[in-house]
């Protein structure tokens, strides 16, 4: 390969799948998700409430609690001193530059967490602990960092250089006896830069004292303690109002800017979407049905769930819409009742009878794979780095590919029939 900047993405993710094992039956959250993620920039997930954004971002950091699991795929995550560290032990987990991190120990995960994958969430409530000042509890954050930091991470490294003990308390939260000064002036110097106006008086108070916007920031500051290259941020604008919402997204924006940060933003609201990311991925039952750059999914949606939803926006500039998506429900994500055929067949306008076999990705014609000489002027043109498939515009829906078909349309009766039972 070239010198230069690496053109591997810093995530990529391949046929993630997570289920859930409940007593009501098999709930199939997350189903044979890709997806990649380049540096610095913002990739976004976006869809309807349970249609598996949040377990996708949990599984990408193994935050998945019992009874779920990830039945199988692949997290590559590029860190070059990592991949040194565990080609030894776990060739298998190492690729050049990259590892998979589910193929590496769960502590070596772990350790990541923060360091280099850190998550938001929408209440900062959860992030914080109530009696402890927020300072305090930057500080912490800081502080865990720093020791791993200074803790080499592969499990020989650990296990022979390194006690048990020191093992355990470089992976547990310190206690306030630990927080050295430096971490606490690192802390306020973070409040400080995600806008908290003085940090080092607000670094005192506790998380009932600010307000939901601030707090927000505060989690923002705790989540940039250990100098991530991913940000994963679930729903960081939904509780807010507009203004609010309209400040942490620009400062969503300036920190990845500053920081070389990248993000994946999950959102329900593609108002969001459109303000902020570079590709974005499309989530329904669970897939990601519609993939591509912010212009080629936004301008062309090839998708009718897509088309959809963008037909719920009418107008970007004015962020006040929510999404009042497409008639229908979402489906049961419970595998006993999910038929083998495009989940969205039911609530589609365009549905046809080759909708009851289970759509490939297609790629959605004219826009970003290109043919022959062409294909290396597409790739040179998808900017940051990112190559063909990054820039790819795909979609799994027939109609992706092939025109719709009046005379092969499925009737609106024939779901109404097939679902007999839910009418009375
Ligand atoms: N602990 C759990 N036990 C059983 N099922 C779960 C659990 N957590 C999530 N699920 C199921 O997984 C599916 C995906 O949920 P997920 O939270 O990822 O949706 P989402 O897209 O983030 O929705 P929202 O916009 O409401 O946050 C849903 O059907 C949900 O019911
Ligand atoms: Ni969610």
């Amino acid at each position: 390969m070239a010198g230069g900047e690496s053109s591997e993405p810093l995530l990529d993710v391949r046929d993630l799948t997570t289920r859930f094992f409940t007593e009501e039956g098999q709930v199939n959250a997350v189903e044979s998700v890709d997806f990649t993620v380049h540096d610095g920039e913002v990739f976004g997930v976006v869809g309807e409430s349970g249609s598996g954004k949040s377990v996708t971002a949990l599984s990408i950091i193994d935050l998945v609690e019992s009874p779920g699991e990830i039945v199988s795929g692949e997290v590559w995550y590029r860190d070059a001193d990592l991949a040194g560290e565990m080609g030894d032990d776990h060739p298998d987990a190492v690729d050049g530059d990259r590892v998979d991190l589910r193929r590496v120990p769960p502590e070596v995960r772990r350790s990541l967490r923060g360091s280099s994958v850190s998550m938001i969430f929408q209440d900062p409530m959860s992030s914080f602990n109530p009696s402890i000042s927020v300072g305090e509890q930057i500080a912490e954050a800081v502080e865990v960092q720093r020791r791993a930091s200074a803790n080499p991470r592969s499990t020989r490294s650990r296990t022979q250089g390194f006690g048990l003990g020191s093992m355990v308390a470089s992976t547990v939260i310190p206690t306030r006896d630990y927080v050295g000064e430096e971490s606490h002036e690192r802390a306020i110097e973070l409040l400080g830069q995600v806008g908290i106006p003085d940090p080092e008086a607000r670094a005192e108070e506790y998380p009932h004292q600010y307000s939901g916007g601030m707090l927000q920031r505060a989690m923002v500051a705790q989540a940039l303690a250990g100098e991530p290259d991913l940000l994963i941020a679930d729903e960081p604008t939904t509780a807010l109002d507009v203004t609010i919402e309209a400040q942490i997204l620009n400062l969503l924006a300036d920190l990845q800017d500053e920081l070389d940060m990248a993000i994946v933003l999950i959102t329900h609201d593609l108002g969001v979407i459109a303000r902020t990311c570079d590709r974005l991925g499309v989530m329904y039952a669970g897939e990601i049905v519609e993939h591509g750059n912010l212009e080629a999914v936004f301008d062309s949606p090839a998708h009718p769930y897509t088309q959809g939803l963008l037909g719920s926006i009418p107008d970007l500039d004015d962020p006040a819409p929510r999404l009042d998506p497409i008639e229908g429900n979402v489906p049961s994500l419970l595998a006993a009742e999910m038929d083998d055929r495009c989940y969205f067949a039911d609530r589609c306008p365009k549905a046809m009878e080759e909708c009851l076999d289970k759509p490939p990705s297609f790629a959605v014609d004219g826009a970003g794979v290109a043919e022959g000489a062409d294909r290396a002027e597409a790739d040179a043109a998808g900017a940051n780095g990112a190559g063909g498939g990054a820039t790819a515009h795909t979609a799994k829906c027939y109609l992706a590919d092939h025109e719709f078909d009046e005379a092969r349309a499925l009737s609106e009766e024939y779901f109404d029939e097939s679902n007999e039972g839910t009418d009375t």
